[in-house]
């Protein structure tokens, strides 16, 4: 289980989050939804372990370690002037220690590998960071910061496929603004507002944003 407990978080005088309890009780894909600034980042920022706050983010009773977590930014950071497939062995080797095998079958894009990153366009730099994160299988909890900006359209349904999958067996929180892709998917959403994160039912998720999917 997951418990998100964040009593207050601020930055300099203003507060972001406060008073957010979240109980996570099984695998599946929850959403976080709220308008630009409302601190959707912030709060994945929090769990993360990323910022300070008060409070505390519990996994099976105990402090959440980094290795558990797969983080996958709107725009990661890469380093650019390593080939797409040093990068994937250089995140492989960071995250679990070292290990030279690139397993092709946890490729989810086709890219060129032996392209330098600089080179890439920026989806394809997307694609390099979430190829690399999938080599990992290991990972409990995953959380995607908007995922689907800045693929094309058959990457970002490849995406959610996968985000599908990972669902089964591990817990993921996702923020996104396309509501409609992720929606049907959902176990919980959640719905960040002026400091405050409230479970939504579905409709009265699209209600907040005066929407009819
Ligand atoms: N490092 C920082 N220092 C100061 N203020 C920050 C910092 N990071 C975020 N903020 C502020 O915290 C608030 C929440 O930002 P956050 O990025 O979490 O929002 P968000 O909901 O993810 O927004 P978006 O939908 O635009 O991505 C904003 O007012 C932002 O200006």
């Amino acid at each position: 289980m997951l418990k998100i407990k964040i009593n207050s978080k601020q930055y300099l005088s203003k507060t972001i989050l406060k008073d957010v309890n979240i109980h996570i009780l099984e695998n599946g894909i929850y959403g976080f939804f709220g308008k630009n600034g409302q601190g959707k980042t912030t709060l994945f920022h929090c769990i993360l372990g990323f910022t300070k706050y008060q409070g505390e983010v519990l996994f099976n009773n105990n402090k959440l370690e980094s290795p558990e977590i797969a983080w996958i930014p709107t725009e990661p950071d890469l380093y650019e002037y390593l080939t797409c497939h040093e990068f994937i062995m250089f995140y492989k080797n960071i995250s679990r220690g070292k290990n030279n095998t690139l397993d092709p079958d946890k490729l989810l894009f086709d890219i060129e590998l032996n392209k330098i990153i600089k080179e890439c366009s920026t989806g394809t730099k997307k694609k390099v960071y979430l190829n690399s994160i999938l080599q990992i299988s290991d990972y409990k909890i995953y959380i995607f910061d908007e995922p689907f900006n800045g693929l094309d359209i058959e990457s970002n349904y490849s995406l959610l496929k996968y985000i599908q999958e990972l669902g089964k067996t591990n817990i993921v929180l996702i923020s996104s603004h396309i509501i409609e892709i992720i929606l049907p998917y959902l176990k919980e959403c959640y719905f960040i507002n002026q400091t405050t994160v409230i479970k939504h039912t579905k409709e009265n998720l699209l209600k907040n944003f005066e929407l009819n999917v």
